[in-house]
Order: C-alpha cells, then structure tokens, then sequence
C-alpha cells in the first residue's frame, strides 16, 4: 500500500522496475529453462505428438491443435472428461494463436496451460490458455457449458500493466493525470467501461466508454471484458480491447479500477503490479470528495461508507 503523499515519487520508481514481479519473471525463466536445459518438445508434462498436445488437469485432458494441417499450432480445443469417456468441444473466448511450426504444453497451477511456440524470440508474449482461472470460471457459470480462454502473459521486455486502486476520491484520477502529462509516450490509460452518467467534462472515449446496462451486459457474457464490477451502485469494467488498445501502441497499461477489480487482475492472467493508494485520513478523504463537487450528498455517503471497506480490503498484503 502507499500513502497518498508517496504514490507519485512510487509511481515514479515504477519507470524503473523492468521484470521486478514474480510471475512473468517466473514464467520466463520456465520457458528458458525447459527449451534450454530440457530440450523442447520432450521436457513437458504433456505428450506432444505431430502438432497436437494432451494436458491432463484433475480428470480433464486438454487437447489441444490437430486441425486440419498437422504442420502448425491450429487453434482447436477438445476436452476429455476421463470419468466419462466423453469429449466436449468448449467455447473458445480471446484472440487466437497465430499458427506457428510446432509448439509444446504445460500445466501451471492447474488452471491455465502455457503454450510454447517453437523458434520464439525473446520479447514475444507467453500464451496461456486459461481452463480454470476466475474468468473462465465465470463465463462457466454464465453460459452453463464448458469454457476456455487464450491470454497473453508477457516476458523479456514487455512492460507489465499498473492498477491503480483505491477509495473514491483518495486522487487515482489526479495522480494517472500527472503521470500520464509527465510520459505521455511511456503510458496509455485504460478506458473503462461504465453504466454511470458523465460528469460535466468527461468525455465518451476518453476519460470512459460511457454505456448501457443492457449492452454491458451482454458484451461480459460474450466475454469481452478482463474484470468488471458493482461500483457505488453502477457497473464498471476493463474490457480486454481496452488494454490491447494501449499495449499494442507499445505502451505500459494504466488501470483505475475499484478493489474488487483489482482482485480480479490479480486472479487473472495479466500480469500487474497493483498499487493501493491510502488517503492521509478518512476525514481528508471526505473534504476531497466534497471538494469535486461531482456527487450529490446521497452518492458521497454512500462512497464514504464503501470507502471504509475499501480501506481493509486494501490492507490485504496479497492483493497489493
Ligand atoms: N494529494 C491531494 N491533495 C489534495 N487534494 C487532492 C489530492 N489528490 C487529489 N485531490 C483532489 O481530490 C479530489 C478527488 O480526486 P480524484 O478525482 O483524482 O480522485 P479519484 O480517486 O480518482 O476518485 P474516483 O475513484 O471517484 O474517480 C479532486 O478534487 C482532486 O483535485
Ligand atoms: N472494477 C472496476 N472499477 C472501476 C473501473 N473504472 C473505474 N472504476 C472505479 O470505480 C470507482 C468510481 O469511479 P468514478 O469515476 O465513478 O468516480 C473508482 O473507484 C474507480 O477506480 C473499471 O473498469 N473496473
């Protein structure tokens, strides 16, 4: 956690962390040691036959590849529920490999699969396909039928993703604003979705894709969206558009996102650094919200109490 004096000077230092997060660095460092020290397609947990990988998860088996050329990574999924003797062709949600001349498989933490394309240089992005993550749990549960999801973890020198977390009106918007003024070709903002009406200056595109409850709806079922959540009685998310809007023009990803959010990312397969920003007390916190002036006195109330929650939910060392 940061107090809200520090976030700036933190924020700062952040330019300067390259590879400084477990996770990418530990997938990294997988992937090298299983191509380098192991060799490529017989090191791994699964069975690798022509194009086509079998990973087994609890009594699952994930086959994946085997289209129609055997030649390269086809972007088939096929499971095999062992208990049964059935296969279940599930739903495939992200954006699809490119085809690649061979690839291996392997299973991490039992919930996604790594896929390793063979001959790949050192800044390309690690594939994942998610089979157990909270996401596709989720979409599981929305669509009443099997679901999987390709995603994107980075390594070598891709830049990992910023949350800024924290409770209405501790300054997450001033604080990206300064940051964003002060490199504008270092970082990209993320552009919410939202179901809340603009404020007088905000701008559609810009500071949210401002939307409809109906629409939003609709689109996380069709799983465009990395995290969403309630949010002071309005529903707010990251759609994964947003991001690869910001990481495709070779920026590092800012996201102003709630708490819930941010446990969400952290159980997701984007690779964070998530920051909570801590006001200097509840008190200034309230004079800061007042001093917007962008809620009516029903709305900063109800901000104030969930800001209390907010605040403990904060101190969860995990999360941030
Ligand atoms: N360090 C600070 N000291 C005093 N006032 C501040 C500070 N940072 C921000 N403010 C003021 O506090 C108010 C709330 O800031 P801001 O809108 O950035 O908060 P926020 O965390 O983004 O809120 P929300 O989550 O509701 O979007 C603004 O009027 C801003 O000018
Ligand atoms: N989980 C998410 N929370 C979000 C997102 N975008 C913004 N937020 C959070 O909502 C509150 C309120 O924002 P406001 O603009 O109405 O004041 C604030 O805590 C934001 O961090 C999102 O995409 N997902």
């Amino acid at each position: 956690m940061a107090s809200n004096t520090q976030d700036f000077a933190i924020m700062r230092r952040i330019l300067h962390w390259r590879h400084s997060c477990s996770m990418g660095e530990d997938t990294a460092f997988i992937v090298n040691d299983l191509q380098n020290q192991i060799g490529f397609e017989n090191g791994f947990s699964s069975k690798f036959k022509g194009c086509k990988t079998t990973t087994t998860i609890g009594d699952k088996t994930y086959v994946i590849g085997g289209g129609n050329d055997e030649s390269t990574l086809s972007v088939e999924v096929r499971i095999f529920y062992q208990a049964t003797g059935n296969w279940v062709t599930p739903i495939v949600l992200g954006s699809k490999p490119n085809a690649c001349k061979g690839f291996s498989a392997i299973s991490l933490n039992d919930d996604r699969i790594l896929i390793v394309k063979k001959g790949r240089t050192p800044d390309d992005c690690i594939l994942f396909l998610e089979v157990d993550t909270w996401f596709v749990r989720e979409q599981k549960k929305t669509r009443g039928t099997e679901v999987v999801a390709w995603s994107k973890g980075v390594m070598g020198d891709a830049e990992k993703p910023v949350v800024i977390s924290g409770p209405s009106g501790v300054g997450k918007g001033t604080l990206i604003s300064m940051l964003m003024k002060e490199f504008p070709y270092m970082f990209g903002f993320s552009v919410s979705h939202t179901t809340r009406a603009p404020r007088g200056m905000e701008k559609d595109g810009v500071h949210y894709h401002f939307t409809e409850q109906s629409i939003m709806d609709k689109e996380i079922k069709d799983g465009k969206f990395v995290e969403y959540a309630s949010v002071h009685g309005n529903l707010y998310g990251t759609s994964i558009e947003a991001v690869e809007v910001v990481t495709d023009a070779g920026k590092r990803c800012i996201l102003d996102i709630d708490v819930q959010g941010a446990r969400s990312v952290r159980a997701s397969s984007l690779e964070a650094i998530l920051i909570f920003i801590c006001p200097p007390s509840m008190k200034e916190l309230e004079t800061r919200l007042r001093s917007r002036g962008t809620e009516t006195e029903e709305q900063i109330l109800k901000r104030l109490r969930n800001a209390e929650v907010e605040m403990e939910q904060g101190k969860i060392i995990r999360h941030f």
